[in-house]
């Protein structure tokens, strides 16, 4: 009998965007690749640049998200090879655990005959995550704001103005997600929220038509990035740098220590350069790309 082999492809996710912590995030053309096939055994086949670091056994994030989907239909999940091609880099705040959920879930159900409906596997993946900043656009694509609503979350797309190109500056040290959660407080000042609330308003305006006055303004958050911004040599200076070349705005992308600016297309060359540049003076070798939004999410 021929094998079935189910791919799925998905996408990396940079979060927040400044002042949308955990609650926005957009899906970038940058991938990781994920293959199900039923096997007499579990096995993994991983391949690209940190594969080793990637768990080849039961704790494998993308099998764990496997057996959640089966669990969630009341089935055994059977035994499969798991090939997974890293093309997002690890704890970099780019969203590969993000990938590995979205890739599990939806790679078992696709093996599964499709018995779950992309809402019920948006839940699940929100679910094993913990937020849905990442998960949300790494299944559906494009730029999205998820908010909950009862028991529910009600999820809308943010629309992107062509003009605005994100760019990566992806050092070559690692933040986990967990560490950089560890160090924010459980309590914020009316201030900081009403602050927070402000500028998320004006970002998604400022995203939406291109505004590059709005976007300077809107860039700036006060619920996550102060905390962080002392996890991660070399900010103020590469911060520093691509406002100079004349980017809108740097962030955190994630939770870092991948440092997002958005830049006008005009600009994009140059501000890669002097990020490139800013951190190479500090003794970080950083990988800088210009992205798009990646529009379809998982495939
Ligand atoms: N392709 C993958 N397959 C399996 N597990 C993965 C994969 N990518 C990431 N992970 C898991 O997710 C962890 C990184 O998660 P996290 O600290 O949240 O960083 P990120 O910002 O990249 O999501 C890795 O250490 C690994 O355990
Ligand atoms: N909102 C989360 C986002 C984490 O994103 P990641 O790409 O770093 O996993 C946070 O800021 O903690």
């Amino acid at each position: 009998m021929a094998e079935t082999t189910i791919n799925v492809t998905v996408p990396a996710t940079t979060a927040n965007l400044g002042a949308g912590f955990d609650c926005i995030g957009a899906a970038l053309t940058l991938y990781n690749k994920f293959s199900f096939t039923k096997a007499k055994e579990l096995s993994f086949y991983v391949t690209g640049a940190e594969a080793e670091r990637v768990k080849a056994d039961e704790s494998n994030l993308a099998y764990q998200a496997f057996v959640k989907l089966y669990e969630h239909i009341g089935q055994v999940p059977p035994p499969v090879r798991i090939g997974i091609e890293l093309g997002v880099p690890l704890a970099r705040g780019l969203g590969s655990s993000a990938t590995a959920i979205v890739g599990g879930l939806v790679g078992a159900n696709k093996l599964a005959g499709s018995p779950v409906s992309e809402a019920d596997v948006m839940n699940l993946a929100i679910a094993i995550e913990g937020h849905p900043d990442n998960v949300v656009p790494a299944l559906i694509g494009g730029c999205r704001l998820a908010a909950t609503y009862e028991q529910n979350w009600a999820i809308c797309d943010i629309p992107w103005h062509e003009s605005i190109v994100p760019v990566v500056a992806i050092p070559d040290f690692e933040l986990s997600t967990a560490e950089a959660r560890r160090v924010l407080p459980t309590q914020v000042s009316r201030a900081d929220a009403i602050f927070n609330a402000a500028h998320l308003g004006l970002l998604i305006r400022a995203l939406q038509t291109g505004d590059g006055d709005w976007l300077k303004a809107a860039l700036q958050d006060r619920l996550h990035q102060p905390y962080r911004q002392g996890l991660i040599r070399g900010f103020d200076l590469v911060q520093g740098a691509a406002l100079e070349a004349g980017a809108w705005g740097l962030v955190i992308s994630g939770a870092g220590p991948t440092l997002l600016a958005l830049v006008d297309k005009a600009q994009a060359a140059g501000v890669e350069k002097s990020m490139a540049a800013a951190w190479h003076s500090t003794g970080v070798m950083a990988d800088v790309r210009s992205l798009s939004i990646d529009t379809q999410g998982a495939k």
